[in-house]
């Protein structure tokens, strides 16, 4: 396996307060974990952090074999990584319209994100509601169109934070199913949770932050 991402002494300060300082954390290419720890651990900041939406301090870095600098955050990982949050944030337009939006900003012509979009609302299993407002949607079916979303920007890493949070039922456990098949797909993924059904997926490795610290399982 080579590694996707690696970084040196990666910081993360919130005024006094150390959250953590990680000695080096490792991701695989192709390959995918968990990341646990109590509330308030910093899951959801280190993946802010990786995903370039909230700053830290990081003596060096290496993304896909490239040494590149933590800040500014590249323009390489921003192409290449894929965040989506518990509680994803949509334009109040369609859901394929929400879809395409990230391709179509990259300069794919319209045939080829009509092309994706419809693949991808197929794989997240929301054909039925290509033309709804994605405000009228539940929770899983918001879940699932940003899945769908930042997969059909083939990203080499994909963060998730707590894909599963506030769902239950038939909804929690079609997000579920969606999840292996992202990894099949040769992204990278880092999943921040507490769900044991996740945690328990096979070829999912663990990793735990605890005081400040990454434990790898
Ligand atoms: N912008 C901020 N300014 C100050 N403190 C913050 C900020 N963002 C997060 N924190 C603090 O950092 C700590 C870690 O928060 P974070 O949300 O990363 O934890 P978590 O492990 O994801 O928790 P949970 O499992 O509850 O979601 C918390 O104590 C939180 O209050």
């Amino acid at each position: 396996m080579s590694a996707l991402l690696v970084i040196d002494k990666l910081r993360k300060q919130f005024g006094e307060r150390r959250l953590f300082d990680i000695e080096r954390f490792t991701l695989e290419a192709a390959s995918a974990y968990v990341l646990t720890g109590v509330n308030g651990a910093g899951k959801s900041t280190l993946l802010r952090v990786l995903a370039g939406l909230e700053p830290a301090e990081a003596q060096a870095l290496s993304f896909d074999g490239k040494a590149l600098a933590l800040a500014p955050y590249p323009g390489a990982m921003r192409e290449a990584v894929g965040y989506v949050h518990q509680h994803p944030i949509m334009f109040s337009t369609s859901v394929a319209h929400n879809i395409g939006y990230g391709l179509t900003a990259r300069g794919a012509a319209k045939a080829q994100v009509d092309f994706e979009v419809a693949q991808a609302m197929a794989w997240a299993g929301v054909e039925h509601l290509r033309a709804s407002d994605p405000v009228s949607l539940s929770g899983g079916e918001k879940q699932r169109v940003a899945l769908a979303r930042a997969k059909v920007l083939r990203p080499r890493l994909l963060l998730l934070d707590e894909p599963t949070a506030n769902l239950d039922g038939a909804a929690r456990e079609q997000v579920i199913a969606l999840i292996p098949t992202l990894i099949a797909a040769g992204s990278s993924v880092v999943m921040a949770c507490h769900d044991p059904d996740l945690i328990g997926l096979a070829n999912v490795r663990r990793l735990k932050l605890r005081d400040g610290h990454i434990e790898y399982r």
